[in-house]
């Protein structure tokens, strides 16, 4: 589903990131482990298209997506992939159902009710489908971001640091979710963290 390989990125002339090869396949989870500052934002934003790589290659799907130009990129992107941000950023005038939407709308596709609600019954927010987006707590918001990145059904799950502010319980909750609507959907959930604790979860990890 997801192929990388030989990929390279440089900010500037002093640093040049080589980034190991690796795959994820559809229902699998890879985890993305590294220390700060090894450089797991900046694969995580090549991996959403939101950066070019100098060198090497990126297929989902066997479609090639290291050089595409900015449009295309925003379409692979609200097409197939789903991203799990570590701030969730959703636009705090709308409802937790409209910001699901949004997805759909950002991505040119039909606006579904039907599956935000089914989202929001498997991710346990059922009843907060009208509030604002501010009045939600923490957890909550992150369960909300996850079904939002879920909403055009991708091939790609992309998780920023999921669980870096979750204690133990939550830690194990929050995986078991991305990797159980990951298997639903058949998509490819990549976890990018410094979370050690997610190493007792996983088998497939990388280390940066
Ligand atoms: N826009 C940028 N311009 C120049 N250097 C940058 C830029 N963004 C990040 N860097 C540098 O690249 C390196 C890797 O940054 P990155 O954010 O990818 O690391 P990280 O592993 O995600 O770290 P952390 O866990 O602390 O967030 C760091 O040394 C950082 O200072």
């Amino acid at each position: 589903m997801l192929a990388c390989s030989e990929l390279s990125f440089s900010y500037n002339s002093q640093k040049t990131f080589n980034f190991p090869s690796f795959s994820c396949e559809k229902g699998q989870t890879l985890l993305i482990l590294g220390n700060s500052g090894t450089g797991k934002t900046t694969l995580l934003h090549l991996l959403a298209l939101l950066l070019q790589p100098k060198s090497g290659s990126i297929q989902i799907k066997e479609h090639e997506l290291a050089h595409l130009s900015a449009k295309e990129a925003a379409q692979m992107r609200a097409n197939h992939l789903g991203i799990v941000y570590q701030k969730s950023h959703f636009v705090s005038s709308l409802s937790v159902l409209d910001n699901l939407l949004l997805a759909n709308y950002l991505a040119d596709q039909n606006q579904s009710k039907e599956q935000a609600l089914k989202l929001a019954q498997n991710l346990g927010f059922a009843d907060l489908l009208d509030k604002k987006t501010t009045l939600l707590s923490g957890g909550e918001q992150q369960r909300v971001s996850i079904a939002r990145a879920l909403m055009n059904n991708p091939d790609v799950i992309l998780a920023d640091e999921p669980t870096s502010n979750l204690d133990d319980e939550n830690c194990e909750k929050v995986v078991q979710l991305l990797e159980n609507q990951s298997k639903n959907i058949g998509a490819a959930l990549v976890i990018v963290t410094h979370d050690h604790r997610l190493k007792n979860i996983n088998k497939n990890i990388i280390t940066l």
